[in-house]
């Protein structure tokens, strides 16, 4: 039965600017028995939410042909694109009474007829429990591996994900480099303006790391007002911009305190990965040229590998 999908899906033909209410389809859904049975086989083969939307995206191929889909959870920050995205599309919110399970958006490079739209409704409806099941999953997937007050990766993420990266660089000879983040004084902080100043320190200061940084580099909490910035693909030079970007960023944050208005500074240290390194050689010398920087005066970045330093 389809009842625990609430669509308030609508074809859209984006050129035309036309938009049709999915309620006011007449058609029903045509679709075989056998092929729905065989998708809701094959939907409960998985807990992976990329895997889970490749076998609907590739299976729904024989009841309706489509071109392009793309999966968005915007509170969860999760995104899954497959095939291409021509004009016309067919979008439907995900959700069960009590879940929200996201947006699916398909595309065609033809307008979708009224029947195919109630075949694509048939087919969701198999799709809304395997996948409410792999949101479940990937949630505690996330909660394992993310530190609770300031949502960046927490150390079980760092070692496994700063060993795959180190791998990945050697095998493909890429540049990688990391930043070791200390916030200054920050002791102090907690000191004269307490502990729950001090938390919403660290929260704004990892959002500020996050603007600073591209998609594809992470930040983990390496200790408690400590954090590791993870660059892939980039040089010395490169590290030393983006080390400098962040530096400056967190100068600028203004919190209004009951005790007046706070900056706080951080010193950061920086390390490209050789050759010869492995997760500890590399950490260590972020965490050398970090130590310089605290001892040549703070709110500075300086790099391990020819003592450049950046005040
Ligand atoms: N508010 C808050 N404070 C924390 C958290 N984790 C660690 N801290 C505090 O961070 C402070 C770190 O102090 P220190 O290691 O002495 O370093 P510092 O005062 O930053 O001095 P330098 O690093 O030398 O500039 C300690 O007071 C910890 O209690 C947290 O989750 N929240």
């Amino acid at each position: 039965m389809v009842s625990p999908l609430h669509s308030n899906g609508h074809a859209e033909l984006q050129r035309e600017n036309v938009v049709s209410a999915f309620g006011d389809l007449a058609s029903r859904p045509d679709l075989r028995p056998e092929l729905l049975l065989k998708l809701t086989g094959k939907l409960q083969t998985t807990l992976d939410l990329n895997q889970l939307l490749e076998i609907f995206f590739t299976e729904m191929q024989q009841a309706v042909l489509v071109d392009g889909m793309v999966y968005q959870h915007a509170e969860l920050k999760l995104r899954y694109s497959i095939g291409r995205q021509p004009p016309h599309s067919a979008s439907y919110q995900l959700q069960t009474q009590k879940d929200y399970m996201g947006e699916l958006v398909f595309y065609r490079s033809t307008r979708f007829r009224e029947h195919e739209l109630a075949n694509i409704e048939g087919l969701l409806s198999t799709l809304v429990f395997p996948l409410r099941n792999a949101l479940r999953y990937q949630e505690a997937l996330l909660a394992a591996y993310r530190d609770p007050l300031t949502g960046a990766g927490n150390r079980v993420a760092l070692d496994q994900t700063l060993n795959r990266e180190i791998e990945l660089t050697k095998r493909h000879q890429q540049d990688l480099s990391i930043l070791m983040l200390d916030l200054d004084h920050f002791k102090l902080i907690n000191d004269l303006y307490g502990h729950a100043t001090g938390d919403e320190v660290l929260k704004a200061v990892v959002d500020c790391i996050g603007r600073c940084i591209r998609q594809t580099d992470m930040c983990f909490r390496y200790g408690g007002e400590e954090f590791l910035i993870m660059l892939s693909n980039a040089d010395g030079a490169g590290a030393l911009r983006i080390a400098e970007r962040i530096r400056m960023s967190i100068s600028d944050l203004r919190f209004d305190t009951d005790k007046g208005p706070l900056q706080v500074t951080t010193s950061i240290g920086c390390a490209g990965m050789t050759f010869e390194d492995d997760k500890e050689s590399l950490l260590h010398r972020a965490d050398k040229a970090l130590y310089r920087a605290k001892h040549a005066g703070r709110n500075r970045v300086i790099c391990d590998v020819d003592e450049v330093t950046v005040v």
